[in-house]
């Protein structure tokens, strides 16, 4: 891909996962209303690749997009605990800002950072622990319609419709990625459900690649590492995307690291 990619949010985990693997490949803008310190910014961006700005304020978004072919949308509110306007303002208002803008521009692919608190009401009590565990063969696979676990969930759930929308009216290629757990350097210690939905470092970044690279319509798909213990098919992200993970949650036990960058 020749043409600038926007990455919002790119200050954030999320961002500098993806910029830190990826960061020398592609022309990328940057926008975060957070500025960016140096040691977070890729060899080849140079200032005028950074906007600080609101992905709520239409200006801000305009001036930053104008002429990408592709963005990559994570800047919003991440907490699960989130309060209402919170969400309303930075992850709803926000995507419809960016879907808006991106239509304007004639934005050709829109990745969004989606989350498992879309769909976080499918763990019932009846089907956990056990969901989290390698042996038991539950899966979510991305065409199940949104149980959110909290009003953060609501939002992104929103963002998914929002770009449902976008697709349908308006020729927007569309990927909703939820993103499982994203840590750096080994999955979460002692959380079995957050080592069923790690992402580490390097599949993330490869998998938002993938999201720029492939052709696809509207997709929502799960982002997580090939882990053994999982209840998110990654199937979906392989056959849209060729999503090919590199990393598992169970190769890591306790201090017995496997070596490698993730
Ligand atoms: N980290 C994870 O494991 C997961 C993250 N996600 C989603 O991925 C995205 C990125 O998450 P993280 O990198 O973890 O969060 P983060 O908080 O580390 O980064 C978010 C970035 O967005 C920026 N931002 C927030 N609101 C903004 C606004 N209105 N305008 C401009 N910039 C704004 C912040 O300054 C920050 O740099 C979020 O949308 C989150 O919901 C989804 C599932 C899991
Ligand atoms: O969407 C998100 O999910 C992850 C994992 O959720 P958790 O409830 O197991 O912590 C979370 O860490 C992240 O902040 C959030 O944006």
């Amino acid at each position: 891909m020749d043409e600038p990619v926007l990455l919002t949010g790119a200050v954030g985990r999320v961002g500098q996962a993806i910029l830190r693997h990826i960061g020398t490949d592609y022309e990328w803008r940057l926008l975060d209303r957070a500025p960016m310190s140096s040691s977070k910014r890729p060899e080849g961006i140079d200032a005028d690749d950074i906007y600080i700005g609101d992905v709520t304020d239409a200006d801000d978004v305009r001036e930053a997009i104008d002429g990408c072919r592709a963005v990559v949308h994570l800047a919003g509110d991440p907490r699960p605990e989130a309060p209402w306007d919170s969400v309303l303002q930075n992850n709803i208002d926000g995507t419809q800002t960016m879907f808006e803008a991106a239509v304007e521009a004639g934005v050709e692919k829109f990745a969004f950072a989606s989350s498992n608190h879309a769909v976080g009401a499918y763990e019932t009590e009846s089907r956990t622990p056990d969901l989290y565990r390698p042996d038991d063969d539950y899966r979510l696979d991305g065409t199940e319609p949104p149980r959110p676990t909290n009003l953060y969930g609501v939002s992104k759930a929103t963002g998914e419709v929002l770009g449902r929308y976008y697709h349908d009216h308006h020729g927007l290629s569309v990927v909703n990625v939820r993103i499982g757990n994203l840590t750096e350097g080994h999955p979460p210690i002692d959380y079995e459900r957050g080592q069923a939905m790690w992402l580490s470092y390097r599949d993330c970044a490869h998998l938002f690649e993938r999201c720029l690279l492939a052709d696809y319509d509207y997709e929502t798909i799960y982002g997580i590492s090939d882990n053994d213990r999982k209840y998110y098919s990654i199937e979906g992200a392989r056959e849209a995307l060729g999503y090919d993970p590199q990393d598992n949650s169970a190769e890591w036990d306790g201090d017995d690291h496997v070596d490698g960058e993730r």
